[in-house]
């Protein structure tokens, strides 16, 4: 029975699960936080990272490690292999006016061809997230830093090139040792989802150079070992991960609710959506994952409990104590700016107050409703796609929740599928692990609840809709 580790590196924290390769049993689990704001340093995943291996009880007598993690995250190194200046995280929206120039010069000045021409080419039209956006913002604003690029890597490439033992002293030999997965490669602006490798000239264009870029690993093939022999898997990005995690078939689709919001599906063919709300990505399998994203989730919560002055356990009583609707409330949640739709400067609004209405309860209700619309807005987005949602399997910190538990089943049309509350990203990694110690993805067990879809007889969605059409 050798055991796997798995690891999800997240916005918020870093997670580690250890479970046995065979059974999949969890054996020992550990977590540390990161820090806040939309710009970090490596080293503090790297230090959260051996905090949670520590807390997990250490990988000594772990035969496979996997590392999982946010995606689109800007890690810059130089020559040395030293990190050239903080990440830039997938919800620093800075890059905005950058994502504009791309599409309009793609073009030739008009922006709907110019996203035909990135939605063909990459699979995605370009949005502050993407890691190609970025560099182009570091480019213009930061060239000093920009001519120091030897290397462009993501969170999850990062850390497996350390737990492979490579530094910021390691140089060009350390440099060429850095790898990905098609997952993660694909929500970098700069590779083609569709046809499976790079596009040299689009990242050259926006950084002036040609950066060593990590080798894309297939969903089987191996990082090599740690200085302590324990073999690291490829890794994913956090999406493809807790897909894997949650037992994703083709035909189902994951909605996620952490700090991001993500709704995504298993896919035998690659999306191309010129509109731009849905993102081409690959999943970790081999298939793809066509995935839309909102920067305005669990946060939203968070916010509106610490108003409240209450914790999160009593937002969701008062939540539930709510009818549906919030007594006419309606929240439209771009605290954060948003990024499907693509509004990175928009704010959030509540709408509908009367005095009768304004109360804890329907607030907090109101907060969930909003939240859960957004993404019913971003599955809509994925069914003109021509995703086909047999069920939806709601993961992330924000699914423990029996509050948007309720309002999925009520918002969304579909049975929902809720895994037991549990790591699904860190666990989509340790199946990795397994996978690189047997060759094959591990059928481990999983349980879950299954609600079926109901009515949303107080015409939540359609009133978010009015509300939310207002910023178009
Ligand atoms: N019972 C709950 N009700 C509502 N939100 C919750 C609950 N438990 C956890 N969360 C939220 O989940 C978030 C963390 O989820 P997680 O998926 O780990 O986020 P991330 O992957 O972005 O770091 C926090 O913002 C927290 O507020
Ligand atoms: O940008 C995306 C997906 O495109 C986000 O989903 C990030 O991958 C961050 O995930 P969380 O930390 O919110 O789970």
């Amino acid at each position: 029975m050798p055991l796997v580790a798995g690891v999800d590196s997240s916005t918020q924290s870093c997670k580690v699960v250890i479970r046995d390769a065979d059974t999949g049993e969890l054996v020992r689990q550990g977590r540390a936080t990161h820090p806040e704001g939309t710009e970090v340093h490596p080293d503090h995943w790297w230090n959260a990272l051996q905090e949670a291996i520590a807390q997990a009880g250490g990988l000594d007598d772990v035969a496979a490690v996997s590392v999982a993690g946010q995606q689109h995250g800007m890690v810059c190194l130089d020559a040395d292999g030293a990190v050239v200046r903080p990440a830039l995280l997938w919800n620093d929206t800075r890059s905005a006016g950058a994502a504009t120039e791309l599409i309009k010069a793609a073009g030739g000045g008009d922006p709907i061809a110019g996203a035909g021409y990135w939605a063909g080419a990459t699979g995605t039209v370009p949005v502050a997230s993407l890691t190609l956006t970025k560099l182009h913002w570091l480019t213009q604003n930061e060239p000093e830093n920009a001519a120091k690029v030897a290397a462009v890597c993501l969170p999850h490439d990062w850390l497996t090139w350390r737990l492979a033992g490579y530094g910021p002293d390691s140089g060009a030999e350390g440099l060429q040792a850095l790898v990905t997965d098609r997952s993660d490669a694909s929500g970098t602006g700069y590779y083609s989802t569709a046809a499976g490798q790079y596009l040299p000239a689009v990242i050259s264009g926006s950084v002036g150079h040609l950066p060593v870029l990590p080798k894309v690993l297939g969903p089987l093939e191996t990082a090599g070992k740690t200085p302590d022999g324990v073999l690291l898997a490829a890794g994913a990005g956090d999406n493809a991960a807790a897909a894997l995690g949650a037992g994703a078939r083709l035909g189902d689709v994951v909605m996620s609710l952490g700090t991001s919001g993500t709704v995504f599906a298993v896919s035998e063919t690659p999306s191309a959506d010129p509109s731009g709300l849905v993102a081409g990505f690959a999943d970790a399998t081999g298939h793809y994952l066509p995935l839309v994203c909102t920067l305005n989730a669990t946060r939203v919560f968070d916010a509106t409990a610490a108003l409240l002055g209450v914790t999160l356990q009593e937002f969701n009583t008062l939540a539930l104590s709510a009818a549906s609707g919030s007594g006419g409330l309606t929240l439209v949640p771009y605290f954060d700016g948003e990024r499907t739709p693509n509004l990175p400067d928009a704010t959030g609004a509540l709408h509908g107050i009367t005095r009768a209405n304004y109360t804890p309860e329907n607030l907090a209700r109101a907060a969930v409703e909003g939240v859960v619309c957004s993404l019913a807005d971003g599955l809509a987005a994925l069914q003109a796609q021509g995703v086909k949602a047999r069920r939806i399997i709601l993961v992330g910190g924000g699914a423990q929740s029996p509050a948007v538990q309720d309002v999925a089943v009520q918002l969304l049309g579909i049975d929902i599928t809720v895994p037991q509350p549990g790591e699904y990203v860190a666990d989509g990694a340790a199946r990795q692990a397994a996978a690189a110690l047997t060759g094959s993805f591990p059928d481990w067990p999983l349980n879950a609840v299954e609600r079926p879809a109901a009515a949303d007889t107080a015409q939540v969605l359609s009133r978010y809709r009015s509300y939310a059409g207002l910023y178009a």
